[in-house]
């Protein structure tokens, strides 16, 4: 039996319509591309659990938002206490790529210390219209990691998701050297979604 301390991570995933938020979601949480899902009815969200290393597991709390302008006021208080943003744009969408210092304003405004990732979405597409280059620029200007995935394939979603789960921990003050207390022993949970335990990229 081992002991373990569970931690709470709560993420948004923050971008335009269409750009493929949903879509990273339900691949990182059940592996699945649902073609032509619903738009997202303001906002969601899903859970999955991971453990960081050995006796360090995370339950992230993962808010999907809706893109369509007329929401932008119900996320803005949903920005409020989260550990980490996914910026996303869509590789083939100038406009998306456009809105995204926008975005992290947005969360700078409100939360300063959330650590956000990069994500240029549907890198699958044969046409795109932002380069790795101009995006890797960007994320270099803006401070932040970079990550082109597909979630039609599957390319890289784990890693944009991961990328940002470690920089949260490392932001913990002192996370490596706690003493992790025996808070709770963690069973998967077979109601909720993605309740299995998956070992995260170091
Ligand atoms: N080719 C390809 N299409 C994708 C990919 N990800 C999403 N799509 C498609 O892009 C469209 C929009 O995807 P969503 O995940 O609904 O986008 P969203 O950002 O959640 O949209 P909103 O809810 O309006 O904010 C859908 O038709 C998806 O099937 C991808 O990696 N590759």
């Amino acid at each position: 039996m081992t002991e373990t301390r569970i931690r709470q991570f709560k993420i948004i995933l923050l971008g335009d319509t269409c750009v493929g938020k949903t879509a990273l979601l339900n691949r990182y949480v059940d592996d699945s591309f649902i073609p032509d899902a619903d738009i997202t009815n303001g906002i969601d969200f899903r859970i999955r659990k991971v453990e960081i290393e050995p006796g360090v597991r995370v339950k992230l709390y993962i808010w999907d938002t809706c893109g369509v302008q007329r929401y932008r006021t119900i996320v803005s208080s949903y920005i409020r206490g989260i550990h980490g943003c996914l910026l996303v744009f869509d590789l083939s969408n100038c406009e998306s790529f456009k809105r995204i210092e926008h975005d992290l304003t947005l969360v700078s405004e409100i939360e300063p210390r959330a650590p956000c990732v990069l994500v240029g979405s549907k890198s699958d597409h044969k046409h795109r219209c932002v380069s790795r280059e101009e995006a890797e620029v960007l994320a270099k200007t803006l401070g932040v990691p970079y990550v082109e995935a597909s979630s039609l394939t599957g390319h890289n979603v784990k890693e944009a998701f991961e990328t940002l789960v470690q920089m949260i921990y490392r932001n913990i003050p002192n996370a490596k050297h706690e003493r992790f207390a025996v808070e709770s022993r963690f069973e998967p949970q077979k109601e909720e979604p993605g309740a299995s335990w998956s070992c995260l990229l170091m």
